[in-house]
């Protein structure tokens, strides 16, 4: 478990900048949601978080993220050790659909370069997905491919994926968005149980998702053409009862967005 501090973040796509020297602190072992209007930046933020925003070819960033007072972006840490390191998952779930489930599991242990005994592995699937909330409902066809499985059923063998390659951080991007209530539910219990060993921080468009699942809150905002800034940030109970910002409070209220 590790702290994320970003330090006066802003980010571009060429010419357009679209974050403005964001500061927030993701303390370890918390829940942080961000939330605001669509195009505000929120995804790029979370991107910045694990150096996928580098991937776009059009991409910069000015600013610092620090995991655990470490510069994320040092000369001397390698990209795919800071990506090991803050894991991600996305709002589609993206599980390799052919791969068997007990694959895709172990699919992030090669990409790192990690070797493992096969017991060691098998260990590693049964507790991943036994963490990711999936483990009874796949255990008799670890060898079924991925891509049979449920939608939210995926999703869960994407977090299971994640965890494999034991983050320190856990980017969650709308990782509900493309799921029924159900599988919302069990993803959010899931988050519940996960916060106990990894940092979390979750994009949602959902508000009473972002007042059952989070700790922390960071409303961003990017006013009529300009780049996105924290407008508030705080622990989530005062950001939805007692909101310093009037924007805040239309914005949690449903007033817009
Ligand atoms: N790959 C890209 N190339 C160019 N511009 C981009 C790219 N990705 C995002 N943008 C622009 O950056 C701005 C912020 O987008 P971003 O996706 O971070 O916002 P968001 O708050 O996450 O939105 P949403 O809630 O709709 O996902 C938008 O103006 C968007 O058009």
């Amino acid at each position: 478990m590790a702290s994320l501090d970003a330090r006066s973040i802003s980010a571009w796509f060429g010419e357009h900048k679209v974050l403005d020297r964001v500061s927030l602190t993701m303390p370890a072992g918390k829940v942080t949601a961000l939330i605001g209007p669509s195009g505000c930046g929120k995804s790029t933020f979370l991107r910045i978080l694990n150096r996928m925003h580098e991937l776009v070819p059009s991409a910069s960033l000015a600013g610092k993220v620090l995991l655990d007072g470490r510069d994320l972006y040092s000369a001397d840490r390698r990209i795919t050790d800071a990506r090991r390191q803050v894991g991600m998952v996305f709002q589609k779930p993206n599980p390799f659909p052919a791969m068997s489930i007990y694959d895709n599991v172990v699919a992030g242990l090669k990409l790192t370069g990690t070797r493992v005994s096969r017991r060691e592995r098998d260990d590693l699937v049964e507790e991943t997905l036994t963490k990711a909330g999936l483990w009874k409902e796949v255990r008799d066809r670890l060898r079924q491919p991925g891509g049979a499985l449920s939608g939210g059923q995926q999703q869960r063998l994407c977090i299971a994926r994640s965890l494999a390659v034991r983050p320190r951080v856990l980017l969650m991007d709308e990782p509900c968005s493309a799921l029924d209530p159900t599988s919302t539910r069990r993803i959010e219990e899931t988050i519940a149980e996960l916060v106990h060993e990894v940092t979390i921080v979750i994009v949602t468009h959902n508000m009473q998702q972002a007042a059952r699942v989070s700790d922390l809150c960071a409303f961003f905002l990017a006013s009529q053409g300009t780049p996105g800034v924290i407008v508030e940030h705080g622990p989530t109970a005062a950001m939805f009862d007692h909101p310093q910002d009037p924007r805040t409070s239309d914005y949690v209220h449903g007033r817009f967005g």
